[in-house]
């Protein structure tokens, strides 16, 4: 049984040996988190174009073999190369400088897996099959998309402003508990997802903090503060 953990990869040095389709798949994922990333291969998958082009500070891609000296001060790396030999190689020589390896093509020398992974926001949600059969992961992922939708981003972006608020405010946990149970329920996701379409929120008016953005957040705040009111007075709602 593996144990699922969410990484801060937000300026970690990591490593990919082999830039073909797989190996984008993971540049790009790690792309996204901002990750620090070092991508060695003897050829590049065409998907890679755009990123020679926009060469940025956060990675930097090596047209040749890897090398054993790749691998220092790592802190995960990841053998995508098409020869399983070669990610064997890595994986061994990772071992032995205590750097956490991922093997595209052998879950068995792995220390860690990707799992099929649905971002909505702050909201993730992940699937993985033990090494099993990915392409579930990858199904399941595309059901989670349609059914996790936009509503979750706003409601998430609205509680990290009120979040802080609550717990200081509130130092019954019993009530504060009873409190972020019916914010997070299916009568008050309803709500949002209602001011959602009412508003057609989009994932860009969340992000840039829109007018409307603002204005669905103004209501849900005050739907909030009714709760809050409710359950403090003890009131059954
Ligand atoms: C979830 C996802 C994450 C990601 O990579 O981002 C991911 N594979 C994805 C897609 C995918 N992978 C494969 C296909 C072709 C269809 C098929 O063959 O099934 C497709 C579908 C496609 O490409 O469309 C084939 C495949 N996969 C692995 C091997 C090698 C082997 O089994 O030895 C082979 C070749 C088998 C062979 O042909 O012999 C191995 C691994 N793939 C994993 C993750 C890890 C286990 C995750 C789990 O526990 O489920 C693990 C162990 C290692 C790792 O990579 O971490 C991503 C979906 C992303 C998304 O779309 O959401
Ligand atoms: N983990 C997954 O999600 C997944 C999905 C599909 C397939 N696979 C497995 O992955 C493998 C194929 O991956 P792909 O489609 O990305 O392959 P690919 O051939 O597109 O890419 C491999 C890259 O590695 C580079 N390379 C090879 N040897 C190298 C070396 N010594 N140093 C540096 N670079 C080197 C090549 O130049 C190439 O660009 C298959 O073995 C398959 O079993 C894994």
């Amino acid at each position: 049984m593996d144990y699922p953990i969410n990484l801060d990869l937000n300026n970690k040095d990591i490593l990919i040996v082999g830039g073909g389709r797989v190996g984008f798949r993971k540049f790009k994922r790690l792309f996204f988190v901002g990750a620090n990333i070092t991508v060695v291969s003897r050829e590049f998958n065409p998907a890679f174009d755009e990123y020679f082009k926009n060469d940025k500070e956060n990675y930097n891609l090596l047209q040749r073999s890897f090398d054993e000296d790749d691998l220092k001060n790592k802190f995960l790396v990841f053998a995508a190369t098409g020869n399983r030999k070669t990610n064997e190689d890595i994986a061994y020589l990772a071992g032995k400088e205590d750097i956490l390896v991922n093997i595209i093509d052998n879950a068995g020398l792995s220390d860690f897996t990707v799992p099929a992974a649905h971002y909505r926001g702050k909201l993730l949600l992940t699937a993985s099959t033990d090494s099993i059969l990915p392409a579930l992961s990858r199904k399941i992922r595309k059901d989670l998309e349609e059914k996790y939708g936009i509503e979750y981003q706003l409601l998430l972006e609205v509680m990290t402003e009120m979040r802080p608020g609550i717990i200081k405010k509130i130092s019954d946990m019993k009530i504060r508990r009873k409190i972020f149970r019916e914010i997070a329920g299916d009568i008050f996701l309803k709500k949002v997802k209602n001011i959602v379409n009412k508003e057609k929120i989009t994932e860009l008016d969340i992000n840039q903090k829109s007018t409307t953005y603002q204005k669905a957040a103004d209501y849900l705040i005050d739907e909030i503060a009714d709760i809050i009111e409710a359950f403090v007075f003890d009131k059954n709602i």
